[in-house]
């Protein structure tokens, strides 16, 4: 017998950006329905939500898989400890059902081509599967116009890759302003939407000198090398760039309350700015940098990340705020996954530590300058820590069940607007007819007994999380990707080949602009004739 569905979603809560109630959803393939009589569900396989929030699932517009990332100098950076296997494993025992990562450009020759560097980005994935549907953003290094003008067009209607990351600090990826009007002009005419990693890289340079210079390499120390002025500045000149060339621009990574205001004050000015804020920026503080240290203990290296987490609660509070009024568009995690205990990861940047913390000999790492100090240094720990599965369950715990964020107002952050920013809205981050059948179910309240988190129960390839020991009261009881369970009650079901390349379309959220100045004498808007 043909059954009118495949699957139903009976007793839950259903949660979307703007709704909450008692609904059941039924799903026949790929897709949702969302009301049926009780007839019509006969032969259907049956979730009982049993009172549990029921939500689109979650969609991480950035995370780091599969890339070497030079976020050191001259060039050194870490190996990505997950690969789309490990990292889309982890994704989907967290509640997210579609990740978009970076094929990353580099300066080296044979890399000056977009189209050959997602070509071989995109054979990484195939070559492991994804366990949940995937796409890609471009990270550019360079302004070469022939490339520009010839590939980007090629990226969008080929590809589907709508956006681009833009560097303003580490030395083999940063672009200078003119480099960053090139680029952003061309993703512009494109529609492709910039996304900025807004610090001041030779503020960093400056300050990372005089700290090395007193001997303070160790790893609290890359916050003291970050101010809040070196992402404030930053968010604030590429505000001015983008207003020149009227080109709406995306913050990723927003961690400090100097550059949120900077980002609020250009969004009360009508001008289409959006932004994005990450877990750690709510949960760590620079008492978790400064947790084990000394200047030869290393463990602090794992919480590393740039821009760095707030020195207090304080700046916790004014992104808490940016989250609820509306200056964050979207909540990602910034997975950045590096192993501490491997001479490609955290490790790069330990030249000697305690015996009790000795890993691999890194030996084979040259360094010629850094290779008979002592302490090591900051300056070359890779920057970037895990959290593609710890995301969601983080801003339940601490932003649902403390009322501090409302269950829709989380829908809309973690689901629905990076749907619409990366032109995936409504086939996702949606519960309405015809969406595909994305769903994350969680514990009836009070059902899942609070629990402390530990590295042990995560499903990455990386050693260790920033969030060992926090206490978490709700974890994603099931996971749906197009109709398939694919975690249910701990378990994991899905496989690596379920998830499928998305091609995407535009930002969905970037027509309406308050006003464009058309006065030629403050802005350039004729570049764009
Ligand atoms: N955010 C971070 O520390 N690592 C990821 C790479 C980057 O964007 O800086
Ligand atoms: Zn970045």
């Amino acid at each position: 017998m043909t059954t009118k569905f495949d699957l139903v979603i009976l007793n839950g809560v259903v949660v979307t950006a703007s709704d909450i109630g008692k609904f059941d959803i039924g799903i026949k393939g790929h897709t949702l329905t969302p009301s049926f009589s009780a007839e019509e569900i006969a032969g259907a396989e049956i979730v009982d939500a049993e009172g549990g929030m029921v939500m689109p699932g979650g969609i991480d517009g950035h995370v780091h898989l599969c890339q070497d990332l030079k976020t050191g100098p001259l060039g050194l950076g870490g190996e990505c400890a997950d690969n789309f296997e490990t990292g889309s494993r982890s994704a989907v025992c967290g509640g997210t059902t579609t990740i978009i990562t970076f094929a990353t450009q580099t300066r080296a020759d044979e890399d000056r081509s977009l189209l050959k560097v997602v070509e071989a980005y995109s054979a990484r994935a195939e070559a492991t599967g994804s366990y949940i549907d995937y796409g890609f953003h471009v990270i550019i290094v360079r302004d070469d116009e022939d490339v520009l003008e010839t590939e980007l067009p090629v990226l969008v209607e080929q590809w589907g890759i709508t956006s681009c990351k833009l560097f303003m600090t580490y030395e083999t990826m940063r672009l200078q302003d003119y480099q960053l009007l090139d680029v952003m002009l061309a993703a512009l005419k494109h529609s492709i939407t910039t996304m900025i990693h807004a610090e001041n890289g030779e503020m960093i340079q400056w300050l990372t000198e005089k700290l090395e210079s007193k001997g303070m390499m160790a790893p609290y120390y890359h916050a003291l090398s970050r101010p809040q002025s070196v992402e404030g500045e930053a968010a604030n000149r590429t505000i001015v760039l983008a207003e020149l060339i009227e080109s709406p621009i995306l913050f990723v990574h927003v961690g400090s309350s100097a550059s949120a205001a900077v980002i609020r004050a250009a969004q009360t000015r009508g001008y289409p700015v959006f932004a994005e804020t990450c877990p750690q920026y709510l949960n760590l503080t620079w008492e978790d940098l400064k947790r084990f240290h000394s200047p030869t203990c290393f463990e602090n290296s794992k919480m590393i990340c740039s821009p760095p987490p707030g020195p207090d609660s304080s700046d916790q509070d004014s992104l808490y705020l940016g989250l609820h009024n509306g200056t964050f568009t979207i909540f990602s995690s910034d997975h950045c996954p590096f192993k501490y205990d491997d001479p490609h990861g955290k490790m790069v940047g330990i030249l000697e530590h305690e015996p009790s913390m000795r890993g691999p000999s890194r030996e084979d790492i040259s360094f010629p300058e850094l290779a008979h100090n002592k302490v090591g240094s900051f300056r070359m720990i890779p920057n970037g820590i895990p959290g593609v599965e710890t995301r969601l369950p983080l801003l339940f715990t601490r932003g649902i069940s403390t009322g501090r964020i409302t269950p829709q107002k989380f829908v809309e952050l973690t689901s629905t607007n990076p749907a619409k920013l990366y032109g995936l809205y409504p086939r996702k981050g949606a519960i309405l007819p015809g969406s595909d059948a994305d769903i994350v179910i969680w514990h009836p309240e009070g059902t899942l007994p609070p629990f402390t988190l530990e590295n042990k129960h995560l499903h990455h390839n990386v050693d260790y999380t920033p969030y060992e020991g926090m206490k978490f009261n709700n974890w994603p009881r099931y996971t749906i990707l197009r109709g398939k369970v694919m975690w249910a009650n701990g378990v994991l079901l899905g496989k690596p080949y379920d998830g499928e390349y998305l091609k995407r379309g535009p930002n969905q959220l970037g027509k309406g602009v308050a006003h464009f100045k058309k006065d030629p004498r403050r802005v350039a808007a004729w570049v764009r004739e």
